[in-house]
């Protein structure tokens, strides 16, 4: 691998221009409005695929979607194929090019739009940079280096790249069940950078995520907002019922007061308390990578145990709710109160969304409000877990003892990639998270960022990873 990484760190400056590059692209397919920004990463990295030789590139449109009042496309799931011999295995890697929202006022130091690296540090910035941008990209460049030095790739290599999965993957599974016994006929394994290191130093194997069941509460009152001293204390206010019901549904430390929640998860068993010790990981990982003292949990079993293996509930905002600065006395009409569930096994989206219908159901009842309610799960996605002694982690496993000089730590995330579960259940076949960032990134936070040699060295990781697969034991 001498010459592969060698190429590499001479294009190492190269890859983090192009990394600036698509920073520039606001891809926020949450937004109505950025939507064409997305349609432009996906073109983006459909030139790169045709610059790369890739064959068989495909663009398929999952329809439209309703979003913020207007009926919008979707983007494309790109699909392209590298071929490199049918005698080698045929690796699926998926990553998504959309991104978070982000805005300046957020408070980030920089424009997170504009890449600013920082010299002195070696961190990368910029919406995207470690979600999903750079692991996206690093595919392409492991592709480069091999035509370069004139090398064959040692796997059949198929991209499958989505720009929705900020926004619940829309329309994509449909597309893998249907492809499964046509463009991914010939998949052996599955590799998906889309996640963080546990920690700072050590690089880890992924096999586990919590699913996602997002929740929209719209509470709506009088026909228009309301001046607060002419009508305040005369009629019901919709954002004052959002509060109260918001208010019910989890308590400061973190316990979900929705009846009936906790029944369904797995319990704790004692071959599962053994993958908790040993981690590279100590709750300062947490205080540094929230910037803050503010830990629920007093040991590192507990919190890792809430963040990967137990259920969540955050609270995450309020859509027409005054939040400007300066003191406006306004009734808002109508308010959408957002929150979601991060769940784990045994728990699945249609349960969780019954019993939370419900429970809004009762609180609203008790109120005694004129208002009316609706609530909506706009998507939703189960949990996954991953058998560990497959040969896609074994491959993976030395990859990172090549390239980082250590065994990585086995973690769960309790992030969501919904079409993790879709992959292993589709295909039939071994998925394998390989995460390249830190986990003091600030994915979907202010001041995301990328350190460059984790971008860099993630880049080695995967050329490394594609060479193990070739040659592991199956
Ligand atoms: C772990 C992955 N990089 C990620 O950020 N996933 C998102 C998926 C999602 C679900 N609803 C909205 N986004 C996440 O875990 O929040
Ligand atoms: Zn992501
Ligand atoms: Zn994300």
């Amino acid at each position: 691998m001498d010459s592969v990484y060698k190429h590499i760190d001479a294009h190492a400056d190269e890859y983090v221009t192009r990394l600036g590059e698509v920073i520039a692209i606001p891809s926020v397919s949450g937004d109505a409005s950025m939507r064409d920004h997305v349609f432009a990463m996906g073109a983006w990295l459909q030139a790169q695929l045709k610059r790369l030789g890739f064959s068989d590139i495909e663009a398929h449109h999952p329809g439209k979607q309703q979003l913020q009042g207007k009926e919008i496309d979707l983007p494309p799931v790109i699909l392209a194929s590298y071929k490199s011999g049918t005698e080698k295995p045929t690796v699926l890697v998926y990553g998504h090019y959309d991104v978070q929202p982000a805005l300046k006022e957020d408070g980030w130091k920089y424009e997170p739009f504009t890449m600013v690296e920082e010299k002195e540090t070696g961190r990368i910035y910029g919406r995207g940079s470690t979600d999903d941008k750079a692991p996206i990209i690093s595919w392409l460049w492991v592709v480069e280096a091999y035509q370069a030095l004139g090398k064959d790739l040692p796997v059949n290599l198929i991209v499958c790249f989505e720009g929705m999965e900020e926004s619940g993957s829309e329309g994509l599974d449909e597309i893998i069940i249907k492809e499964a016994g046509r463009y991914f006929k010939d998949v052996d394994c599955v590799c998906i950078s889309d996640n963080y290191w546990l920690g700072t130093e050590k690089p880890c194997l992924t096999y586990g995520l919590r699913g996602v069941s997002y929740f929209f509460l719209e509470i709506s009152g009088p026909a228009k907002d309301l001046h607060s001293g002419v009508f305040g204390g005369t009629v019901h206010e919709p954002l004052t019922d959002l509060f109260h019901i918001m208010s019910k549904l989890v308590s400061s430390d973190g316990k979900i007061l929705i009846p009936g929640i906790y029944d369904d998860v797995a319990l704790v068993t004692e071959a599962e308390e053994s993958l908790y010790q040993n981690l590279d990981f100590s709750l300062a990982d947490i205080h540094n990578a929230t910037e803050s003292q503010t830990t629920i949990h007093a040991s590192v079993r507990d919190t890792l145990m809430h963040r990967w293996r137990f259920p969540s509930l955050s609270l995450h905002g309020i859509e027409g709710a005054f939040y400007a600065p300066g003191a406006k006395t306004v009734i808002p009409a109508k308010v959408v109160g957002k929150f979601s569930i991060r769940s784990v096994p045994n728990q699945t989206p249609e349960r969780i969304a019954e019993l939370v219908k419900t429970f809004v159901d009762a609180e609203f009842s008790k109120l005694g409000s004129k208002n009316t309610y609706k609530i909506e799960s706009p998507h939703g996605g189960k949990s996954w877990v991953a058998d560990v002694n497959s040969w896609n982690f074994v491959a993976a496993k030395k990859a990172v003892e090549k390239v980082f000089n250590t065994s990585p730590d086995l973690t769960r995330e309790g992030g969501s990639i919904p079409v993790t579960l879709t992959f292993q259940e589709a295909l039939g076949k071994s998925v394998l998270l390989l995460p390249m960032g830190r986990s003091d990134d600030g994915a979907h936070s202010t001041n995301e960022k990328i350190d460059r040699y984790n971008y860099i060295e993630g880049i080695k990781l995967l050329a490394t990873y594609l060479e193990e697969v070739a040659t592991v034991e199956k």
